[in-house]
């Protein structure tokens, strides 16, 4: 109904913004596109669902998310892959894990800091009714 489409407007608009905040973000370079699978050959035989910024932002705008849940479960996917596939002790290996739970850490509290809990909740109304 109208309405909802008013609320779910409001929710693309606040997810567009947290997620440009989060690609800007020089720390977090390595998670704005997909990993170059011609760079990282065995990338695919690893990650079975690649995520990335960019294609976040880009199922933003395809109506993908119905409430700030649903973003969430793809930043967590994000830093799942990142912590699977860069497992070692190695600094590199370090660096991206600690790099990871970053952005998941900054991406929860813009949620919270900007989305009081009603506005979620009406979101969730809508994802159950439909
Ligand atoms: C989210 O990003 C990642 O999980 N990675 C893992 C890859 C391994 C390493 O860093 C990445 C890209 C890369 N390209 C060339 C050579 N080595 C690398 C980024």
């Amino acid at each position: 109904i109208c309405q909802e489409e008013n609320t779910l407007r409001e929710l693309r608009i606040f997810l567009r913004d947290i997620c440009a905040k989060l690609a800007r973000n020089k720390q977090f370079f390595m998670f704005t596109k997909p990993v170059d699978v011609e760079e990282v050959p065995d990338y695919l035989d690893i990650i079975k669902e690649p995520m990335d910024l960019e294609t976040l932002m880009s199922k933003i705008d395809k109506h993908s998310y119905i409430c700030a849940r649903d973003f969430l479960d793809d930043i967590d996917l994000i830093v799942r892959n990142a912590l699977e596939y860069n497992p070692d002790k190695s600094a590199e290996d370090k660096h991206i894990r600690h790099r990871a739970c970053s952005l998941r850490d900054k991406a929860y509290a813009f949620i919270k800091a900007e989305m009081d809990s009603d506005f979620e909740d009406t979101c969730r109304d809508i994802r159950e009714k439909r």
